[in-house]
C-alpha cells in the first residue's frame, strides 16, 4: 500500500495574506503538494474563474453538499458559506501525494478533529493595525465588512493554540520559504518515517 499523503491546513485570520502566500507557493514550479480548490457561494470577485479559484455554488447546491456529506469541512464565514470538497482530498492523499488547504479558522479545527496527523500552520500579521491596512487596501469590501472582520480576526488569533506552527507574513517571499521548511521539516520527522524504514529493514 503507497504511503498517505499529508495533510497541510495554512489558516490565520481574514486579510493576513492566506491567499496571497498560497497563490505564491503555487506559483513556484518546484511546488509538489496539490492545492484544494474550495467551494463557496460567494459571489467571483472580478478576475476569478469557477473551478480555478472557487468551485461558485448556489446557497441550495451547497446546502445539498453538506447533507451528503461531501464536504470534508465547512463554515459560514461572513454571511458565505465556504467548504472543502472530501473526495478530491481523499483521493489525493491515498495517492500519496501531499494537500495544501487554504481556509479559516473554524474550518480548520474541524479539519484537525478528522486529521490530527495533519499539518497546522498559522499565518500571523506583523500587527493588528498592519492586519487592518491589508484588507483596507485590498479594496474588496464594505466599510461595514471591514469591521466584522476585524472583530472576527482577533477571535480568530485567539485560536492560535490549535496549531502547530505559526508564520509571521511580513514579507510574502519570507512567509512562503518557511511554508516550504515547516513541511520539509515535517516529512523528515522520525515518526512519520519509521514505518517506511522498518519495513525497508525488513526487506533487505
Ligand atoms: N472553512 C473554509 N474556509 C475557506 C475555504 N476556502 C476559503 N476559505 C476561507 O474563507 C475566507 C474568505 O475567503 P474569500 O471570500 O476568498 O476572501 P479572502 O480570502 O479574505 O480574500 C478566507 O479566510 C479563506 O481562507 C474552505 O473551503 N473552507
Ligand atoms: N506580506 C505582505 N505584505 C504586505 N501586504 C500583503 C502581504 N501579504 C498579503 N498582503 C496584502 O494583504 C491583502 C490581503 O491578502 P489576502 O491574501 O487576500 O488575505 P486572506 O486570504 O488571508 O484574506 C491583499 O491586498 C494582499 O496583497
Amino acid at each position: 500500500m503507497k504511503e498517505r499523503g499529508l495533510l497541510i491546513v495554512l489558516s490565520g485570520p481574514s486579510g493576513v495574506g492566506k491567499g496571497t502566500v498560497r497563490k505564491a507557493i503555487f506559483s513556484q514550479n518546484d511546488t509538489d503538494f496539490q492545492y484544494s480548490i474550495s467551494m463557496t457561494t460567494r459571489k467571483p470577485r472580478e478576475g476569478e474563474v469557477d473551478g480555478v479559484d472557487y468551485f461558485f455554488k448556489s446557497k441550495e447546491e451547497f446546502e445539498q453538499l453538506i447533507k451528503e456529506d461531501r464536504l470534508l469541512e465547512w463554515a459560514e464565514f461572513v454571511g458565505n458559506y465556504y467548504g472543502t470538497p472530501i473526495d478530491y482530498v481523499e483521493k489525493t492523499l491515498s495517492e500519496g501525494r501531499d494537500v495544501f488547504l487554504e481556509i479559516e479558522v473554524q474550518g480548520a479545527l474541524q479539519v484537525r478533529k478528522a486529521f490530527p496527523e495533519g499539518l497546522f500552520i498559522f499565518l500571523m500579521p506583523p500587527s493588528l493595525s498592519e492586519l487592518k491596512n491589508r484588507i483596507v487596501t485590498r479594496g474588496t469590501e464594505t466599510q461595514d465588512i471591514i469591521n466584522n472582520r476585524m472583530k472576527v480576526a482577533k477571535e480568530e488569533i485567539e485560536m492560535m493554540d490549535a496549531y502547530d506552527y505559526v508564520v509571521e507574513n511580513d514579507h510574502v517571499d519570507l512567509a512562503c520559504g518557511r511554508i516550504r521548511a515547516i513541511v520539509t521539516a515535517e516529512h523528515c520527522r522520525r515518526d512519520r518515517i519509521a514505518l517506511r524504514y522498518k519495513k525497508m529493514l525488513e526487506v533487505e
